[in-house]
């Protein structure tokens, strides 16, 4: 029998806020232990939660982002759970109303090579809700530390549909998501420091059936490629299971990363034992069409929108739209290269090969950057008009990634225009022709490669300053043809 895996995806991720989502005090990440806390965050008698505005712009703008409908009320329930990383016994989140519902996220599978754009395909998501982190425990030999920094910091939870089939598609799934929030400035989604963490369902049927298998929830998977590992793992665990007669359990199961292996660790409970209830300290919002209009021209070009405007305007090859585009500030950039009169083809290539090399050689970000998109569009201009040669120009972009000066500066002090003073360039090709005879012969026997030699050797002469058309023409001229 041929199985058929099923995932959705729980994706929780931290909105970028100065402050909590219910209290004034710093949100932040590395602080001492329970340095950023308050009585809100503790619970401490008597402390009443106060809406922090921007969390709510932030869930509606990531919500515009992927195109889910906003609810025009925003109101909180209380999902109760005794746990020591939540001082109120009690999380504040969204129950039966969550403020995003529908929209999807749009994924590109792998393409059949590098350079050959892949399938795409829309995700639908059933809903987005925001909720409160909780603390942290710490757990050493003999005991357990709780830190509530991260207690109280404003969290969405993204869940997908129980609509995708692979380990890939769920690898893409958070790889375009992740792009998406990061260029909405949503939040910096970086795993490793908890700003985003998913726990990917798992159920396998017969191909053809249209019911759903039981479900494995996968905790603890705290990178993108972890999630993918620990999907396929655990469809090959359920298929193993199902093969040898067992059946598959309702679970939470922990993968590690690390090794490869998963355990159980605990039978799911029930939506109901967490007694939701209608918060009574915290009053629904409305959210009304002026208030998303509001938000919505802030939402920039989906990534993948992006791309394909840079294909189709832009000519560019595909394997340089996927360096710029995931990186906004990158595609910024190569876009005011372009208003400043670059051809695009050319800027694309010095900024996805030449600056982006400079700078990790540098280490330096692109806003720290010293060449700039002036200096890209001049020296374009400077090899297209013919001034400089394309290996002459290797050489300045170097220099003016090093010391920000203008390319057309650098050309003038060091002297590198193409040299078009034919008569130094008759004496090269003469001596070129004299040292390389037997390239001068395959030449005159028909063999047209044989004159790269002589031009090379041309080229050397020059310090690479000859203009190469030039050089063609009188190599042609002395050897007679
Ligand atoms: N049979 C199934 N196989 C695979 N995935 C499933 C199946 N049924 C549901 N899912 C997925 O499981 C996820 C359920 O998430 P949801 O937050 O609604 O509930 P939960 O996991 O029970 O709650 P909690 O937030 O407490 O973990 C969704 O992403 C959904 O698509
Ligand atoms: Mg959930
Ligand atoms: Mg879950």
């Amino acid at each position: 029998m041929n199985y058929e895996a099923v995932i959705g995806l729980e994706v929780h991720v931290q909105l970028r806020t100065a402050s909590k989502m219910f209290t004034r005090v710093a949100a932040g990440y590395g602080q001492p232990e329970n340095t950023l806390v308050d009585p809100v965050v503790l619970a401490l008698p008597g402390a009443l939660p106060v809406l922090n505005k921007e969390a709510l712009n932030q869930i509606i703008k990531a919500g515009l982002i992927l195109g889910c409908q906003i609810a025009p009320v925003c109101k909180w329930d209380r999902k109760n759970y005794f746990y020591p990383d939540s001082p109120k016994n009690y999380q504040i989140s969204q129950y039966d109303q969550p403020i995003c519902v529908g929209g999807t996220v749009e994924i590109e599978l792998p393409g059949p090579s590098r350079n050959v754009m892949g399938e795409h395909k829309r995700v639908p998501l059933t809903r987005i809700h925001l909720e409160e982190d909780v603390g942290k425990l710490n757990h050493g030999a003999t005991d357990s530390l709780v830190d509530y920094n991260r207690a109280g910091t404003p969290l969405m939870e993204i869940v997908s549909d129980p609509a995708l089939r692979s380990a890939d598609e769920a690898f893409a799934f958070l790889t375009s998501l992740r792009i998406a929030l990061v260029q909405g400035g949503i939040s910096d989604c970086d795993m490793e420091k908890g700003q985003m963490r998913c726990d990917a369902n798992i159920s396998i049927r017969p191909v053809g059936q249209a019911q759903l298998g039981t479900k494995v929830e996968l905790k603890n998977l705290n990178s993108i490629s972890f999630v993918r590992d620990g999907i396929a793992h655990e469809i090959r665990r359920q298929v193993a299971v199902v093969q040898s007669g067992g059946t598959i359990v309702q679970e939470t199961r922990d993968y590690d990363g690390q090794t490869g292996a998963s355990q159980s660790l605990r039978s799911k409970e029930m939506a109901h034992d967490y007694r939701y209830f209608p918060d009574p300290d915290l009053m629904p919002v409305r959210v009304d069409a002026a208030w998303q209009a509001r938000i919505q021209a802030t939402v920039p070009e989906h990534h993948f929108d992006r791309q394909r405007r840079f294909l189709a305007d832009y000519q560019l090859p595909y394997t340089i739209t996927s360096v710029l585009v995931p990186d906004r500030a990158l595609a910024d950039y190569f876009e005011a290269t372009v208003r400043l009169g670059a051809t695009p083809q050319a800027a694309g290539n010095w900024i996805a090969n030449d600056l982006l090399r400079e700078l990790g050689a540098a280490q330096v970000t692109l806003a720290d950057a010293k060449v700039q998109p002036a200096h890209i569009a001049a020296l374009v201009k400077l090899v297209e008009s013919g001034v400089i040669s394309n290996s002459i120009a290797k050489e300045v972009f170097v220099t003016m990634a090093q010391s920000g000066e203008l390319p057309d500066a650098i050309v003038a002090k060091q002297g590198l225009q193409q040299s078009t003073d034919t008569g130094a360039l008759e004496k090269w090709v003469a001596d070129a022709i004299a040292a390389n005879p037997k390239a001068a012969e395959g030449f005159k026997g028909g063999n047209e490669k044989a004159l790269n030699a002589i031009k090379g050797a041309v080229m050397k002469a020059s310090a690479g300053k000859a203009n190469p058309q030039l050089v063609d023409q009188i190599v042609r001229k002395q050897l007679g043809s």
